[in-house]
Formats: structure tokens, sequence, C-alpha cells
């Protein structure tokens, strides 16, 4: 059976970011010196909601909450209590967890209290009449964490995404990585990258007599394999793995952000009707009349796990209608962005005889593809099946299955919902090829950000071949540029700059 439900809960993105930002600002004058507490489960009326505390004052927070500290990492049943008042707040459990062996590696607290607003008001009011606590800001407790070495940014980071994962693949691939599966190959890397520079420096270091007397240097100019013939393979065999670590055709980072599914066709083909059945609801207005759908209609969709953000546009043709023109125009860029196309035809239109019905096709496809080439990347949906005969639709299957050109089709009628197996199968099979499996090889690359600063990596070492032979300070520098290019990737350099961006994506009490 195939799982196919929405997994995009809401788009508010942008004005989350912004309301983080002014946060930021407000709350940058906090140091990490102070406790900070927040409740860390979901918004809203629960059955247990948790209350963190993390910081020097923890043990105080707990002592005046519940009269005495428990057995460290053990759940305690205890009376909360106000402070001040003495009045009880609610009965919950209490974890005491001593730095450094806690998730922020200083001393931290939970608090298990029943989940209504009232109780959990009550409780974060206690806590912020304590000395020396205050509220966390988003993501507070992680930035604790990456700062005491427990994380680094791309285990920040797929804790992170683990967080937003709304698809079981993108879960694989934020477990993945939050375990440090991504950030060790790029720590690897760093040390490896370490042991060359320290190789060419050493070189650099010792006089030129030493040089000149061991035979080293000719015609004063120093060679380099020489003295190590390890460095010039090192960084060779490095650039070949980084290489192939970026050319995997964004696999990681599509199964993070969605695969871009486009519906495209000409008009009444049926494409709004096949958005409709995908999402089991009417996203989009249906009619006989050509030229209905003009805005792209997009609609997130979880399909066997992989996520999809699958647009439905304007069927494409000629007309003098401005807005339909606008729409045609949008229906192509998406096309042009698009992962993968599904190029719906009414199988109505197809000439009765063969070769004219190829012919056909093949035009439908170069209308719709037009600047993309890559065929791998389309489904052609034979659409409204029911409409014709079985040996009508015998001669078409047999007439494409000979044809090398029409790389996938799918019979369909969305009408009966005939095909609609056979869809889903080869579609789940093209996002398996588009995404690739998150549990399987390496891991793949998943940020933008790691890909610019591994390209950045990959630029310097090419300025270490450039001047290996001429100017070794120089060549040195390109490899000193290549291992600052790799530290940002995990945090050990320029982490204060970037950790505000990775952290606007985190929730407040993460
Ligand atoms: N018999 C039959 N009719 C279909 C099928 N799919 C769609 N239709 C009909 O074809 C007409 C056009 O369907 P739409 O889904 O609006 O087609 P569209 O491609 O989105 O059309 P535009 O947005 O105008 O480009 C409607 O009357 C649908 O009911 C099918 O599989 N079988
Ligand atoms: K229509
Ligand atoms: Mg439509």
């Amino acid at each position: 059976m195939h799982f196919i439900r929405c997994w995009r809960r809401s788009a508010t993105v942008i004005t989350s970011i912004r309301s983080f930002a002014v946060k930021r600002q407000l709350c940058s004058v906090g140091s990490e010196d102070d406790t900070v507490f927040a409740m860390s489960s979901g918004q809203g009326r629960c059955g247990v909601a948790v209350v963190r505390v993390s910081g020097p004052a923890s043990a105080l927070a707990v002592r005046s909450l519940t009269r005495r500290l428990p057995a460290a990492r053990t759940a305690s049943f205890r009376s909360i209590i106000h402070p001040q008042t003495k009045e009880l707040l609610d009965r919950g459990l209490v974890l005491w967890f001593p730095g450094p062996r806690s998730f922020t590696g200083e001393d931290s607290a939970e608090f298990h209290i029943h989940g209504g607003p009232a109780v959990i008001n009550g409780v974060l009011q206690a806590l912020g009449t304590l000395p020396g606590l205050r509220p966390a800001e988003a993501g507070e407790f992680t930035r604790r964490a990456f700062f005491a070495g427990k994380l680094d940014l791309t285990e920040v980071e797929g804790l992170g995404d683990l967080i937003h994962a709304e698809t079981e693949a993108q879960r694989r691939q934020a477990l993945r990585q939050m375990a440090g599966d991504l950030g060790r190959i790029y720590q690897d890397w760093r040390e490896r990258l370490k042991r060359c520079l320290a190789h060419v420096e050493a070189f650099i270091d010792f006089s030129e007599d030493e040089l000149v007397e061991d035979g080293i240097l000719n015609d004063g100019k120093p060679h380099l394999n020489l003295l190590c013939p390890l460095v010039d393979a090192g960084v060779c065999r490095l650039q070949t793995e980084m290489g192939n670590h970026l050319s995997d055709q964004r696999r990681g980072e599509r199964l993070r952000s969605g695969v871009q599914v486009v519906i495209a066709g000409s008009t009444n083909a049926g494409k709004s009707s096949l958005l409709n059945m995908l999402t089991q609801r009417p996203a989009a207005i249906v009619s006989p009349t050509a030229g209905t759908t003009r805005d792209v209609v997009e609609v997130p969709l979880d399909i066997g796990g992989y996520p999809v953000l699958l647009s439905d546009t304007a069927g494409l043709r000629d007309t003098s209608d401005s807005v339909e023109q606008e729409g045609v125009r949008r229906a192509r860029q998406r096309v042009e962005q698009a992962d993968l196309t599904l190029a719906v035809v009414d199988l109505t239109q197809l000439p009765s005889e063969p070769r004219l019905a190829s012919v056909f096709l093949r035009g439908h496809l170069r209308s719709i593809l037009e600047q993309t080439s890559d065929r791998q990347q389309c489904i052609q949906i034979l659409n409204k099946s029911d409409l014709i005969s079985t040996e009508q639709k015998h001669s078409i299957r047999a007439m494409l299955e000979n044809d090398g050109d029409v790389a996938h089709f799918s019979f369909l009628s969305c009408h009966t919902r005939d095909g609609l197996e056979e869809l889903l199968t080869l579609l789940q099979d093209k996002l398996k090829t588009l995404c690739g499996d998150p549990l399987a090889g390496r891991p793949s690359l998943t940020q933008t950000r790691h890909r610019t600063h591994l390209q950045k990596c990959t630029e310097a070492l090419h300025q270490y071949h450039q001047y290996r032979d001429v100017d070794l300070v120089l060549a040195a520098e390109g490899l000193r540029l290549g291992l600052s290019s790799l530290g940002r990737i995990t945090g050990r350099i320029g982490a204060e700059e970037i950790l505000d961006v990775i952290f606007k994506d985190f929730c407040i009490g993460k």
C-alpha cells in the first residue's frame, strides 16, 4: 500500500525568522553564565509538559521547588512548590543531571508536570523568581551543548532537521547526521589536511642551508616532493573524495527540503484532476473549460516516506489572454526548476495510427520539456484511459515499449483511479533515485552551507597545486585556507557568525 499524506504543516517561516532575529538582539545581553529555563515540550494543552533548566543555578532551582536534590539521572516523584508563596503548584517527576554528563554539559534539570497552561505558567513563573534564572532563548540549550563540545555544527543541524523532519526518509537522514556520521567525514578530512599542512610547514621552516646541504634545494627552488612525497598524494585523494561528495546530484539537500514535482501538459489533459487525486482533496479547480488553472497550486505530500512539493500548473497553449499568458510563463518556469515532471496527455487527443501517435507524444513531451533535455526526470502520464478501448490501450502500450525515446509512462484514469498504483510505484522509484537511501553508503551532503564551504576548500586545494613548485608559502596558504573552510562546516572556526543562522530554525526549549 502506498503512503501519501501532507508533510508540511505550516509555511510561517518568514515571520518566525524575523521574530527570532529580533528576539536574539534583545536577549543577547544574557550571558552563558545565566541559568536558563523553558518549556521543552510542544505548545498547547497536553498530558505531560517538560520544563527544562540548565546552568549553574539548576541545583538551586530543584531544591527551591522540590526541597531536595534527587539522585542523579533518576526520575523522582515530587511535590512542586512555589519558592516564595509555598503554594503547591503540581506533583510530577523531577530529573537532575549534574554536569558535565548532561545534554548541555552544564548542571541541568527537568520537571515533568501536568500539561495545563496554569500549571506550566505557575512553574515557569516560580523559576523566574529565583536569582540568576532567566527564560531561555530559541535554541539556547543546544547552543550551550555546542559550546560545551557535546555536538559539532553538523550535529546541531541534524538535531534541527530531526525536530522538523516530517517524513520517514527525512527522519532517517537527520538522525544519521545528528549521530555525527556527516561530521566525522568532515573531521577526518580536516585531520588529514592538517597533516599535509604540517609537512609543508616543516619544510618551509628548514633553513635554506640545511636544504642545500641535503641536496633538496635545486636552483634556489625547493622541490616539495623530495621531502614529502605523501603531501601531493594526500591532497589529491582529498580532492577526489570531496569531488565525489559534492557531485551527488543534491540528493541529501533534496531530501531535506522536498522534491519539486511539477504536473504539466496541454489544457484539459486532467492535470488538476491528477493533483486532486494524489492529494486526496479538491486542492485545485477542475472543469471542462480549457485554461481553468492559471496560478501554480503547490501541495506538500509525503509519498512513501519521501517529501514532495507537488505543483499543478496552467495548461500550455498559445493564448491572447494576458492572465493565462502569465500562467503559462509560470508553468514553464516551474518545469525548468523541477526535479521531476509529470507530463499529462489526454489519450483521446492521440491519433489512432501508432506512428502518428508516437510523433504526437514526442512533440507533446518536447513542448513541455523545452529547455530541460533530461528525459529521465519525466514521467509521461497517459490520462483518461477510461475513454479509450482496451485494444487501443494495448496498441499504444506496445508502440511506447518499442520506442526507446519515451523513458517512463503510465496509463491513468483520474475518473476510475485505474493505474494509480502503477503510477505511485513509478513515482516512488523516481523519488528513491532522486533522494537516495539516507541509510545506505556514505551520508550525503545535506545543506547549501556545507556545499559552499566544501567548494571553497577544493578551490583552496587547487591553489596548493598551482603554487607548490613556485612558492611554497603560497602553496601552504592554500592548505591553510582549505583547513579553515572545513573547520567552518563543523564549527571549529567562525562558529559565532553562523550560529544565529542555524538556530533560527530552533524552538524555545531546544
Ligand atoms: N473521462 C475522464 N475525464 C477526465 C479525466 N481526468 C480529467 N477529466 C476531465 O477532464 C476535464 C479537465 O480536467 P482538469 O483536471 O480541469 O484538466 P486540467 O489539465 O487541469 O485543465 P486546465 O487547468 O484547464 O489546463 C474535466 O472535465 C475532468 O473531469 C479522466 O481520467 N477521465
Ligand atoms: K480544465
Ligand atoms: Mg487545471
